[in-house]
């Protein structure tokens, strides 16, 4: 029923199917869990045919007003758009802070557009994992541009680079901003850097521009040796200026995503990043289901605190205390 309701139904029978869909996939019942995954593989024959847009920076670079821009532009072309999200916070506060409707006004209300807070408990790697079955069920419901929106900070920005096609960061024209995130590691993740607000200091964008583009020749594509900074059939990381307050520039910025799309699909990364990803995605999940099993096994259980006071105390080398604990485990 929920099946078809997400693949076939009419706008309202969809969307309620969806919600109903990404509430299973959310709940932590292991008999949900086991309806989940049979939904999720299900739904899988229908999925995988949408652009996913990762979309990362920090609070107040203007991500909501962002993506709404975009998002209308993308419904006007034809489109229809999902917007997710993975709020880091959420996983501490049990609250959400991106993803809340209300700040993209026009484009939550919209038909063509379906808009998800990040899900709200649970570890970064969980918050991950049902966000990116969310992402499949908006794709067999027919959503063919998903964009997955995290702020900049900490490891949700990798965790979203993991699941998408493509990775944009959103950058102000301010210098000092772009070594920040050279620093953090994150530059290297992004495909396209935007710098918004350009409308606001138009010489300092331009020059922000610049420094990024020059950096991230220098950086090399995601740390990747196999990248030729000089190949014309492999994409180069571009930087892009705009503002989304004012809609300008978000035509020239989808305009590179498409050309980013074209390219790496005829070269073949577009498939073989995906299936990458979808590896990792199986043994990062193989090995977090492994550690609470771990953690959960009653003779471990009942040894764990003991053992780890005997490190901390110098007592026992800690991979000693490693083997003991899994032989237990075993
Ligand atoms: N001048 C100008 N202001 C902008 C632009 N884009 C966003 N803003 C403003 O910047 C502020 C922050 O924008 P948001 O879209 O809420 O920023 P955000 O990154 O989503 O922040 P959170 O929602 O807190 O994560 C708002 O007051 C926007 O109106 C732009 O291109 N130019």
């Amino acid at each position: 029923m929920l099946l078809s309701g997400i693949t076939e139904g009419n706008p309202t029978v969809q969307r309620r199917a969806m919600a109903k869909a990404i509430t299973l996939l959310e709940s932590t019942r292991a008999d949900h869990r086991l309806q989940a995954d049979e939904l999720l593989t299900a739904l899988l024959p229908h999925t995988g045919r949408a652009l996913r847009l990762g979309i990362s920076g920090v609070p107040g670079v203007g991500k909501s007003t962002f993506i709404e821009a975009l998002g209308l532009y993308l419904i006007e072309q034809g489109h229809r758009v999902a917007v997710l999200a993975i709020d880091p916070s959420s996983t501490v506060s049990g609250g959400s802070i991106l993803g809340d409707k209300t700040r993209m006004e026009r484009l939550s209300v919209h038909e063509r557009a379906y808009i998800r807070p990040s899900p709200s408990s649970g570890t970064l790697g969980g918050v991950a994992e049902k966000t990116r079955e969310a992402m499949l069920v908006c794709e067999a419901a027919g959503y063919d541009i998903v964009i997955v929106e995290t702020v900049g900070v900490g490891q949700s920005e990798t965790a979203v680079h993991g699941m998408t096609d493509i990775f944009c960061l959103l950058q102000l024209p301010n210098a000092g901003d772009e070594l920040q995130a050279i620093k953090k590691g994150v530059m290297e993740l992004a495909d396209l850097v935007v710098i918004n607000k350009a409308d606001l200091e138009p010489l300092a964008a331009t020059r922000a521009q610049l420094q990024i583009q020059s950096s991230l020749r220098l950086l090399g594509h995601h740390g990747n040796p196999e990248h030729d900074p000089h190949d014309d059939r492999q994409w180069q990381p571009t930087v892009v200026q705009l503002s989304a307050l004012q809609g300008q520039g978000v035509a020239e910025f989808w305009q590179q995503v498409s050309r980013f799309r074209q390219l790496q699909t005829d070269n073949g990364r577009f498939a073989a990043k995906r299936q990458r990803q979808a590896q990792s995605w199986m043994w990062e999940r193989i090995e977090a289901g492994l550690r609470q099993r771990f953690r959960d096994h009653p003779a471990v259980k009942a040894q764990l605190d003991h053992t780890t006071e005997q490190v901390l105390q110098g007592q026992l080398p800690a991979s000693t205390a490693a083997r003991q604990l899994l032989e237990l485990f075993n």
